[in-house]
């Protein structure tokens, strides 16, 4: 079975929107939860846009589930980290600056960096996953590391898969292949969405964790706003 675990990026930055506390962020994690999902990711960044460092920690005492926290390892990201002791950490190479995740590591040349990254995590108790393109030659310097799972980046098959190209799969599926021959587990994400979930899913071999955001808060949004719009004109009747 592959585990769905719901990032709440989006949460945090409609809450940042106007200050207060709504939506309220716990109580989110809490009912996605409740709602099944098998676990909650969140990838707090360097300028706390969406999620803070606070959150984090605050979200320790509710995730019940699988808790993934995402990000580029460097020195304050890595005490948070410690400090909350999530299930997984994925490690992300992201820019300071950058509007969202747009590239995997470079496992090769970034490979004794990671792997003393990796090592420190899991001294620590904490699964660690490697965010990285569906490439065979990252596949592998990422089973050097030793790192637990990899994630690989799915932003270039949504795409494409949005276009039609269903041979942009390919590489997912030879990279997964890989991974799994070589013993590293299989997480992906980025863009994963209603519409292309399933094709995916179907072509990745022993596919252990998506963790998905943007859509499936759009997509809530989308299917609840019928509902609550009737509520509001029920109560002006
Ligand atoms: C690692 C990854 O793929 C990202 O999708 C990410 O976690 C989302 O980050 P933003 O919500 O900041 O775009
Ligand atoms: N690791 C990917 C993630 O957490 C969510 O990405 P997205 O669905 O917001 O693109």
């Amino acid at each position: 079975m592959t585990k769905l675990s719901v990032n709440i990026n989006k949460i945090a930055t409609l809450r940042n929107s106007r200050g207060g506390n709504v939506p309220d962020l716990l109580q989110f994690a809490t009912d996605v939860q409740g709602f099944g999902a098998e676990g909650v990711t969140i990838h707090p960044r360097p300028d706390e846009r969406h999620i803070r460092y606070q959150d984090a920690r605050d979200l320790v005492k509710v995730v019940y589930t699988e808790y993934n926290i995402e990000g580029n390892p460097m020195d304050n990201f890595m005490d948070l980290v410690f400090e909350c002791k999530p299930t997984q950490v994925t490690l992300v190479p992201d820019a300071v600056n950058a509007l969202t995740s747009n590239a995997g590591w470079d496992t090769i040349k970034h490979q004794s960096y990671l792997k003393e990254i990796v090592a420190e995590f899991q001294r620590n108790g904490i699964r660690t996953s490697i965010f990285v393109d569906p490439v065979l030659e990252m596949i592998e310097g990422a089973k050097a590391t030793g790192t637990n799972r990899i994630e690989l980046y799915t932003e270039e098959f949504a795409h494409q898969y949005g276009l039609g190209n269903e041979k942009a799969i390919e590489p997912y599926t030879k990279a997964a292949q890989l991974a799994n021959d070589l013993g590293i587990g299989v997480n992906a994400g980025h863009d994963l969405s209603l519409q292309n979930i399933e094709f995916f899913k179907n072509n990745i071999p022993d596919l252990l964790e998506v963790s998905i955001g943007h859509a499936l808060i759009s997509e809530s949004l989308y299917l609840g706003v019928e509902n609550v719009i009737r509520m509001y004109q029920q109560k002006m009747k």
